[in-house]
């Protein structure tokens, strides 16, 4: 999908800048109230940093809570318990400067390619003409150059996602939150893309924070991986990725040994998570 970004907000230049674009998250917890209604812990004592133009990945099994973390970054729900901050400041409702890119495609089928990118710019009050400029700049960047008149429903899947990371970028966010935004690419398809995401990332450095079940994407973009525990969801194990920047082709990264030596050292981490939320799904003893 793609942000429908809320406030125009540049990359981060200088220290204030950069500054604004810390993301904390303390000793968050959520609780839901079921069909039934029973309280539900979904997160409990959640707590991480995602320091200014880094990328972080959140990593750990279905149903442990990551998209719930998500929304109470973005401000789209609210914790039971515990605190977001951006840029100091406690998330309190949607905040400026921040860009979405989801697993589904939110372009509007009714407009065309250039009219989905532009819209970013549009909202935050840029002439159409300029507006159309830069959706075309940004179409450019990310490969789409000629397909500006395109209809969503003529693309591929992946040349759908180029059109939702155009109209992410466009707002040149300060942070950009993914939730497994490759998740229904096929292999090929999903490497390219990452190591377009990668590119496009080291241009601008937003802080990100990045959603996903494939801990070989999580290695290959973040700096830090975050594992959280089966549900109730809370942080496991933080980990550092010293793989150098820039980090080149995905596809080719994932065969290198300190690649598959830092895989291996998380997965050793994941995998008794992964294990637990299948033994629990699967109705049996975790
Ligand atoms: N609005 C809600 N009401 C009740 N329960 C909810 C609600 N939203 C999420 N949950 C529950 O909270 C838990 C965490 O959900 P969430 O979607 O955050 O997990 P996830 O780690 O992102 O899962 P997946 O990897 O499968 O996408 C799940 O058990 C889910 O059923």
């Amino acid at each position: 999908m793609a942000s429908r970004n809320e406030s125009a907000s540049r990359a981060p230049a200088d220290h204030a800048d950069r500054a604004a674009s810390r993301i904390e998250v303390t000793g968050l917890g959520k609780r839901f109230l079921t069909p039934k209604g029973e309280v539900f812990t979904a997160l409990r004592d959640v707590t991480f940093t995602v320091e200014p133009g880094r990328f972080c990945a959140v990593v750990g099994p279905t149903g442990c809570g990551k998209s719930t973390t998500l929304s109470m970054v973005s401000g789209l729900d609210r914790p039971s318990e515990g605190s977001v901050k951006v840029g100091g400041r406690e998330v309190s409702g949607i905040t400026g400067g921040i860009s979405f890119m989801f697993q589904t495609d939110a372009l509007l089928p009714w407009k065309t390619v250039a009219g989905n990118v532009e819209l970013g710019p549009l909202f935050r009050g840029v002439g159409k003409r300029q507006a159309r400029t830069l959706a075309r700049d940004w179409l450019r960047r990310v490969g789409l150059a000629g397909f500006e008149d395109h209809h969503p429903h003529q693309l591929s899947g992946g040349m759908r996602k180029r059109v939702a990371m155009a109209a992410a970028l466009i707002n040149e966010p300060r942070i950009l939150l993914m939730d497994e935004p490759f998740g229904a690419l096929d292999v090929q398809t999903k490497a390219i893309m990452q190591t377009e995401l990668l590119g496009l990332w080291e241009q601008l450095r937003p802080s990100v924070l990045f959603i996903t079940h494939d801990l070989d994407e999580a290695v290959a973009l973040a700096d830090r991986v975050v594992v959280m525990t089966s549900g109730p969801g809370t942080v496991k194990a933080v980990y550092e990725v010293d793989l150098p920047r820039p980090r080149g082709a995905v596809q080719d990264l994932r065969y290198e040994p300190h690649f598959l030596e830092t895989q291996h050292r998380i997965w050793e981490s994941l995998r008794e998570e992964v294990q637990r939320a299948y033994a629990l799904t699967a109705g049996a003893d975790a």
